[in-house]
């Protein structure tokens, strides 16, 4: 069963979610000397800034020279350009931690950004593969209100990506959701992780959110991985991504 922890308040859902990290931070320290994450882009990444990086509570809690960090999905595109999700990691967590006193930042795996542009998008999707952990501690993922996670989409067009099994990294083509030529972390990525954690926050996710938690909808990648893999789902929503959303009682509020 999947662990769905509701807030009130998108405050109080980064507190949770940056308790939650921390906890599978120190567990896979207790194992060896790397925390391997993988985060995604798009509104989780103000999240992240609120709890690990604003939240008082956690400042000396988080061990940021043993993260490893790696991204679900990534838009080929140049670094710095504005739908870079590792250009936005950047911008919400690791420039804010450059103004901590002494802090030492995670170790970061972005895109080659020199095959940009040149028509490579498979070897860009390999040679990210090259870099991933054989497994990860934790996974952070996203959910479009079209019920996409990483950058696996609904629909036929790509339903190429949810049945690949061979690559772990996978050139996701014709993206519904610009830009048009991405990156993304496979089925079997997400299958061998010790921890799975979706965020999703307002009223844009509440219709998608219905079919998954109610309808338990697996044409939806969302859906798909949270019964797929659900012993090692979790879902931090605020209220109103959850409005009316009957959610069973084995699950959790997290306030
Ligand atoms: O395109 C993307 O969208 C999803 C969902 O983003 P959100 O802004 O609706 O939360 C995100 O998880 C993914 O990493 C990103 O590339």
């Amino acid at each position: 069963m999947a662990s769905i922890y509701t807030y009130d308040n998108s405050k109080t859902l980064a507190h949770g979610l940056a308790q939650y990290i921390v906890a599978e931070q120190d567990k896979a320290l207790e194992k060896g000397k790397r925390f391997n994450i993988a985060v995604s882009g798009g509104s989780q990444l103000k999240a992240l800034n609120a709890g690990l990086i604003q939240d008082p509570q956690f400042k000396d809690k988080i061990q940021w020279s043993h993260w490893h960090v790696y991204f679900c999905d990534e838009r080929i595109v140049a670094l710095e350009n504005d739908d870079s999700n590792y250009g936005g990691f950047k911008k919400q967590v690791l420039d804010p931690l450059l103004s901590v006193d002494g802090a030492l930042g995670p170790t970061c795996y972005a895109i080659n950004e020199s095959l940009v542009g040149l028509s490579e998008n498979d070897r860009v999707a390999a040679e990210y593969e090259s870099l991933l952990p054989d497994h990860f501690d934790l996974i952070l993922l996203g959910c479009g209100p079209d019920g996409h996670t990483c950058s696996l989409f609904p629909g036929k067009t790509h339903e190429y990506l949810l049945q690949e099994r061979e690559k772990r990294v996978a050139w996701c083509h014709s993206s519904p959701k610009p830009p048009a030529d991405r990156i993304t972390f496979t089925l079997p990525v997400l299958e061998s992780a010790q921890a799975l954690c979706f965020v999703a926050e307002g009223a844009s996710k509440q219709p998608i959110l219905e079919r998954v938690f109610e309808g338990h909808d697996t044409t939806l990648p969302a859906g798909l991985v949270t019964e797929h893999y659900q012993s090692s789902v979790s879902w931090f929503v605020d209220a109103a991504a959850v409005k009316d959303v009957s959610i069973k009682k084995e699950t959790y509020s997290g306030n």
